[in-house]
């Protein structure tokens, strides 16, 4: 499988240094605005400098996006006319106009759109029980100042509303509202804490619903090089990629 990156930065560099030439993933297109951490990519894998999108579109079988929601919204419907595309930046999903165009487009163009369940876990069994009634499915995120990109010494409540609203006021932090959301088709309840106790990103999830109840709480490990993001969100989007070479599937 080849693939194009879109934005080098810290989700990209974890999925690189860990994909092994066994997995038969190929990165070849770099492509950044900031273009030192395009070049940084590109000489680590011995791959291609992209100056724009359009460089890497007619000969990559993936284009991974781990960029923007606004370079989603922007790009993602050009994407999937020419290849598949992972994104993490599913926050932009929230948006309905741009979901169904996306959607349809890459119907129309026989591609796929994969978002690996990033930085909360539970989506598998999400996904499972949303097959039967939901009654209540809650999210309640908890960083630190430094990781929501503000100074307080005081811990509050800074949001509390429906996944949508969040993803537009953290487009940076809370896409994971949105995975819960789209993996279950509703727009669901969330609520953003800053704490200046903790140096983890907390994700905690509560759903009743017809099949029972479920409570998960996601302890992450912040990225040193952007304490905004958590490890895991890279990783699952490393088991994700690999899944697509492989025939055994475990899990929803
Ligand atoms: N699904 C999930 O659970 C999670 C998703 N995310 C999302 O994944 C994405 C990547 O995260 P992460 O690697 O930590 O982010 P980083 O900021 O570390 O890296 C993103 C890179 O993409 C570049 N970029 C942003 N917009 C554009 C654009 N329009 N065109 C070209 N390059 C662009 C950035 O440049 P510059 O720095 O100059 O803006 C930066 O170099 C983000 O949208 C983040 O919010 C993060 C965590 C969890
Ligand atoms: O990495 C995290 O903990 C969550 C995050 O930034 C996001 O959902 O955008």
């Amino acid at each position: 499988m080849k693939v194009g990156v879109i934005g080098c930065g810290a989700i990209a560099n974890i999925i690189i240094d860990h994909i092994q030439p066994k997995d038969n993933i190929e990165f070849k297109y770099f492509f950044d605005k900031d273009t030192e951490k395009a070049e940084e990519l590109t000489e680590k894998t011995n791959g291609i400098l992209c100056e724009n999108l359009s460089e890497m579109l007619n000969d990559v079988d993936l284009v991974l996006e781990a960029a923007s929601q606004e370079f989603l919204k922007q790009y993602g419907v050009e994407i999937v006319k020419h290849a598949n595309l992972m994104n993490m930046s599913i926050g932009a999903l929230m948006d309905e106009k741009f979901r169904k165009e996306l959607i349809q487009t890459s119907k129309n163009n026989h591609t796929n759109i994969y978002a690996p369940s990033g930085a909360v876990i539970g989506v598998d069994g999400l996904k499972a029980a949303c097959i039967g009634e939901i009654s209540s499915l809650t999210l309640t995120t908890r960083k630190s100042p430094k990781s929501l990109g503000i100074e307080t010494d005081k811990c509050e409540t800074l949001f509390k509303g429906k996944a949508s609203e969040a993803v537009v006021k953290y487009p940076k932090n809370m896409n994971v509202a949105a995975t819960l959301s789209l993996s279950c088709k509703r727009d669901i309840d969330v609520e953003v804490i800053v704490d200046p106790s903790v140096d983890r990103n907390i994700h905690e999830v509560h759903a009743i619903g017809s099949f029972g109840e479920f409570k998960t709480i996601t302890c992450n490990q912040p990225i040193k090089a952007n304490p905004k993001t958590s490890e895991l969100a890279a990783l699952s989007a490393i088991k994700k990629l690999k899944s697509l070479n492989k025939q055994f599937h475990v899990g929803t």
